[in-house]
């Protein structure tokens, strides 16, 4: 289980961003984090992946603090993280990223199972340069099954929907599911999406950084009620 407590994260300035978050990631549960642009999601991301660090407040994973550890060594202790703006890596293949990701060769069959998990066409793309030429939808899908590649225990996707087609986004559902259903992976995904809201396990609302409330579907008619109010916009349009 990986449990945050009293997560604090303040800029240089003296801003602070996070006011105190708390919640745990369970294998075989999805939970899903929502909530206004600006109100902290990604910086909460940034700080599972170890790419900051907590002002205060730590980080537990299987009985061990992880809160000074930088984001090479979570990643080496299974936390898998999807960026909201995936980069180009120039003169990498797909393959070869793929393979950096996982740390080790992997057969065809393994890389179509990927793809298909993502909605890539495995002979159109296994050879492309990672470079500018790909679409941002085509990099995001391409960033996402990096993650798949890694088969990591705890898995972080920051607003996996962002410009991806409507087959693909379909197709992620049901591969957040299927990883759900493994019981292997312990997940949090960001995003406004009504269609992710609905299979989370548990949905987190984060507003002005901290937790505004949280609960199962349940509350998302509540949420989709409130959708017109200035601090809860979920998106219904993908
Ligand atoms: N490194 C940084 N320097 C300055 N400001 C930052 C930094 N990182 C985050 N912020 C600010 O912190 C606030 C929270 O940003 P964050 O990206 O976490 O929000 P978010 O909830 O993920 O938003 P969105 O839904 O738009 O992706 C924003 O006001 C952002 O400008």
């Amino acid at each position: 289980m990986l449990t945050l407590k009293d997560i604090h994260w303040q800029l240089p300035g003296g801003e602070e961003i996070l006011k105190g978050i708390s919640f745990s990631l369970e294998p075989g549960k999805l939970k899903v984090i929502t909530g206004p642009n600006g109100s902290g999601k990604t910086s909460l991301a940034k700080i599972i992946a170890g790419l900051e660090t907590p002002t205060s407040g730590t980080i537990d994973m299987d009985g061990t603090d992880i809160t000074g550890w930088d984001i090479t060594e979570r990643a080496k202790a299974g936390i898998g993280f999807a960026f909201q703006q995936p980069v180009s890596f120039k003169g990498l293949t797909v393959r070869n990223l793929l393979e950096i990701a996982a740390g080790r060769h992997l057969d065809e069959d393994t890389l179509c199972y990927i793809f298909e998990h993502v909605g890539l066409c495995f002979g159109e793309y296994i050879d492309r340069h990672m470079d500018d030429k790909l679409s941002g939808g085509e990099r995001k899908r391409i960033e996402i099954a990096t993650v798949l590649a890694r088969d990591a225990k705890y898995l972080v996707f920051d607003e996996p929907e962002a410009g991806i087609d409507l087959w693909s986004f379909s197709n992620l559902i049901n591969t957040f599911q299927r990883l759900k259903e493994t019981g292997k992976h312990a997940m949090m995904v960001i995003s406004h999406q009504e269609r992710i809201l609905e299979i989370a396990d548990e949905i987190i609302v984060v507003a002005d950084g901290q937790v505004r409330t949280s609960g199962t579907s349940d509350i998302l008619p509540q949420l989709l009620a409130d959708e017109k109010g200035p601090w809860c916009p979920l998106r219904k349009d993908v």
